[in-house]
C-alpha cells in the first residue's frame, strides 16, 4: 500500500494542501486538475526527482516504510510516461531483459545472481503470459504506438516495482487503441496488486473503479513573497 501524509506542495503563488491518501495494493488513483497546476510535479515527488520550483513537504509511506528521503534507485518506484524509451539496438525481449533485477531473491545469505540465460527466459514468459511472444524479436522502431506502450509496461513490471506511476501514458495514441491499452495496463497493474498513481487530463483515461483527486480541490493562492 502506497500512503501520502500530511503533503503539502509550495510555489511562490500558491499552495496545495492535501488530505492524507492512501492507494491499496491493486488500486488506481488518477490525479486529475488543470494544466499547471501541478499534477506532474506532485508525481516526481513521489518518483524521488525531487522538484526544484516548489517546496514539498510530506511523507511518502510504501508498504509501511517511509521512503520519503530514499534515492530514485532505492524506491522500488516504476514510471511509465507517453514517451517510451526503449533501448534503439536491443530487441524487445533483451529490453525487458534488461530491466529484471539481476538479484531477484532478496537473501540473507550471499544472494544468486541470475544468469543471461535465466533473465532472456524469463522475460520471453512474461511476453507468453500476455500473448506478445511475436514481439520478443522486433525492434523498438518496428512497433506501433500501443505494442510500445504495452512493452514499457512489461519492461517497468520486470522491474518489480511496488508502486507504479504513469504521467498520461496514453495521451498520444489513437483513441482506440488508447482504450484498449488503458484496459490491459489497469488489468497487468491490478493482476500484480500493484498500488498505481496516474496523472490524466482526459476523464475518458479514468477507469470506473478508480479513485480520483482533483488538485484544484486543494489548491489556494497566496501572497507573493
Ligand atoms: N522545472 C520547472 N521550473 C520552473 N517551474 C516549473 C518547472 N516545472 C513545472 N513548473 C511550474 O510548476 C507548475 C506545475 O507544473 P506541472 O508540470 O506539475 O503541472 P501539471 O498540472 O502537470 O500541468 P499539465 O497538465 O499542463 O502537464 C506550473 O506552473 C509550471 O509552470
Amino acid at each position: 500500500m502506497l500512503e501520502i501524509i500530511n503533503c503539502q506542495i509550495e510555489a511562490k503563488t500558491w499552495r496545495i494542501t492535501l488530505p492524507d491518501i492512501d492507494v491499496q495494493k491493486g488500486e488506481l488513483l488518477v490525479i486529475t486538475g488543470p494544466s499547471g497546476i501541478g499534477k506532474s510535479t506532485l508525481l516526481h515527488w513521489l518518483l524521488g526527482n525531487i522538484p526544484q520550483h516548489v517546496t514539498i513537504k510530506g511523507q511518502i509511506i510504501l508498504s509501511g516504510i517511509n521512503i520519503t528521503n530514499l534515492a530514485i534507485e532505492q524506491r522500488r518506484v516504476g514510471l511509465l510516461m507517453q514517451d517510451v524509451y526503449l533501448f534503439p539496438h536491443l530487441n524487445v525481449q533483451d529490453n525487458i531483459c534488461f530491466a529484471l533485477p539481476k538479484y531477484p531473491q532478496l537473501s540473507s545469505k550471499k544472494p544468486q545472481r541470475s544468469s543471461k540465460k535465466q533473465r532472456r527466459d524469463a522475460a520471453m514468459n512474461m511476453l507468453e503470459q500476455i500473448n506478445l511472444v511475436h514481439l520478443g524479436t522486433r525492434y523498438p522502431q518496428n512497433l506501433s504506438g500501443g505494442e510500445r506502450s504495452r512493452v514499457g509496461l512489461i519492461r517497468a513490471l520486470a522491474n518489480q516495482p511496488q508502486v507504479m506511476l504513469l504521467d498520461e501514458p496514453f495521451a498520444a495514441l489513437d483513441p482506440s487503441t488508447r482504450e484498449q491499452m488503458g484496459d490491459w495496463a489497469f488489468q497487468q497493474l491490478t493482476e500484480q496488486n500493484i498500488p498505481s498513481v496516474m496523472v490524466s487530463h482526459d476523464v475518458e483515461d479514468i477507469p470506473a473503479s478508480a479513485k480520483q483527486i482533483c488538485l484544484a480541490d486543494y489548491y489556494q493562492a497566496s501572497e507573493q513573497k
